[in-house]
C-alpha cells in the first residue's frame, strides 16, 4: 500500500466520453499495478463543453471542459483528474492549489484521415476539389486548407465514437481528420486512413499527452502519481506550453507545436502559427538542451512573434 493512503479511495475525475473513460480506466489499472491494495475509482463528470453542441468559442474555450472537473478537484469530490493535455487550456491558468503530477509517456501524435464507409479515396491528394472534410480544430482546418485551399472544410462536434457515427450516416463529409492515438483508445484503429506527416498536419501542443493532475496538498496521491510520471515527456511538455503561453493563444487560434528529442540528445521545438483560411503561417524551429525546455518554448515563442504569429492571433475573432 502506497505511504498515506491507508484505509482511502483513490477516486479519478474525467470526462465522461468513451475516450475519456477509457483512458482514466487505464490509469486505474497502471496504479492497480503498483498498488493492488489501493480502491481506484473512476468517476465520470459531465461537462459544459461535453454538453455543448455549438461553437466552442461561446463558452469560452476549451475550459468548458475543465472547470466541473476543476471544482470537483478543488473541493475534495474526487482525488485526481485524468485529462488530456490537449485540451487543456494555455491561457487560463489552472486552479490554485492543483499540479500535474505526472505526464504519461507520450503516445503518437499524428492525425489521421477517417473516410467515410464507402468512399472510394485512400488519400487527401485524390479528393476532387469541392470535397467537404468534417473537423472541429482550427489548427487541423488551417493546415488542410494550407495544403488542399480547394477543400471545403466544416466544423464537427460532438465526441469521436458520435462524431463517426455522423460521418457514415449523415454523407455530409467525405472524411474526418482525427488523433490517430485517439482512435487507437476507443478501439477504432480500424477507422484510421492515411495516416498524415507531421509536414502536413503540425500537432496540437500536448497532443498524445495524458496528464493527472491532483491538489498538491494532498502528499500521498502526489507520491503516488508521480510513479507514473514520464521525465522525457514532461520536459516535451514543458517546451510546448511555454511556447502556447507565451503565445497567449485562445481557444479559436490555430497554433501547432511539436517537441521532440533528437538523436543526439538536444531538444527540437517546431511552432506554428496559422490564419484561420491558413492563407498566411508563421514557422520557427529551434534547439537547446534538455534543461532549458522552458527557454526554448519562450524562445520559439519570440521568433513567432517576430515573424507576424501576435499579429495573425490578433486578428482572428474570438
Ligand atoms: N479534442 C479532443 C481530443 N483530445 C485528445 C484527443 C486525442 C488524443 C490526444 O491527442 O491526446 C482528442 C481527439 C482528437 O483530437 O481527435
Amino acid at each position: 500500500m502506497a505511504r498515506g493512503l491507508e484505509g482511502r479511495a483513490l477516486r479519478l475525475g474525467t470526462r465522461t466520453s468513451p475516450m475519456a473513460m477509457g483512458q482514466a480506466r487505464d490509469v486505474a489499472d497502471r496504479i492497480f499495478e503498483i498498488c493492488p491494495d489501493l480502491d481506484v475509482q473512476v468517476i465520470g463528470i459531465e461537462t459544459s463543453g461535453d454538453r455543448w453542441q455549438g461553437d466552442l468559442a461561446e463558452l469560452g474555450g476549451k475550459g468548458a471542459f475543465m472547470k466541473e472537473i476543476d471544482r470537483a478537484l478543488v473541493m475534495g469530490v474526487v482525488d485526481a483528474a485524468v485529462h488530456c493535455l490537449k485540451d487543456v487550456p494555455g491561457d487560463i491558468p489552472p486552479p490554485p492549489g492543483t499540479c500535474f503530477a505526472a505526464y504519461l509517456e507520450r503516445d503518437d501524435v499524428h492525425d489521421a484521415v477517417v473516410w467515410r464507409n464507402g468512399s472510394p479515396f485512400r488519400s487527401l491528394d485524390e479528393l476532387p476539389p469541392g470535397t467537404s472534410i468534417g473537423t472541429s480544430s482550427v489548427r487541423r482546418k488551417a493546415q488542410l486548407l494550407r495544403h488542399r485551399p480547394d477543400l471545403h472544410v466544416d466544423r464537427i462536434r460532438g465526441n469521436v465514437n458520435s462524431r463517426l457515427a455522423r460521418l457514415d450516416a449523415e454523407h455530409r463529409f467525405e472524411a474526418l481528420v482525427l488523433a490517430a492515438a485517439g482512435l487507437r483508445r476507443i478501439g477504432m484503429d480500424d477507422r484510421i486512413g492515411e495516416v498524415l506527416s507531421l509536414d502536413v498536419m503540425c500537432p496540437a501542443v500536448g497532443a498524445g499527452v495524458i496528464g493527472l493532475q491532483c491538489r498538491g496538498s494532498d502528499a500521498a496521491v502526489v507520491e503516488l502519481l508521480r510513479l507514473l510520471d514520464h521525465a522525457e515527456t514532461r520536459v516535451h511538455v514543458r517546451a510546448e506550453r511555454a511556447m502556447l503561453h507565451a503565445l497567449q493563444g485562445h481557444c479559436n487560434s490555430p497554433i501547432a507545436g511539436h517537441c521532440h528529442t533528437t538523436p543526439d540528445g538536444q531538444l527540437s521545438l517546431i511552432g506554428m502559427v496559422f490564419t484561420r483560411e491558413g492563407g498566411q503561417f508563421a514557422y520557427a524551429h529551434e534547439w537547446d538542451t534538455p534543461n532549458r525546455a522552458e527557454e526554448l518554448g519562450a524562445y520559439v515563442a519570440s521568433v513567432l512573434g517576430r515573424k507576424g504569429a501576435r499579429d495573425i492571433i490578433r486578428g482572428i475573432p474570438h
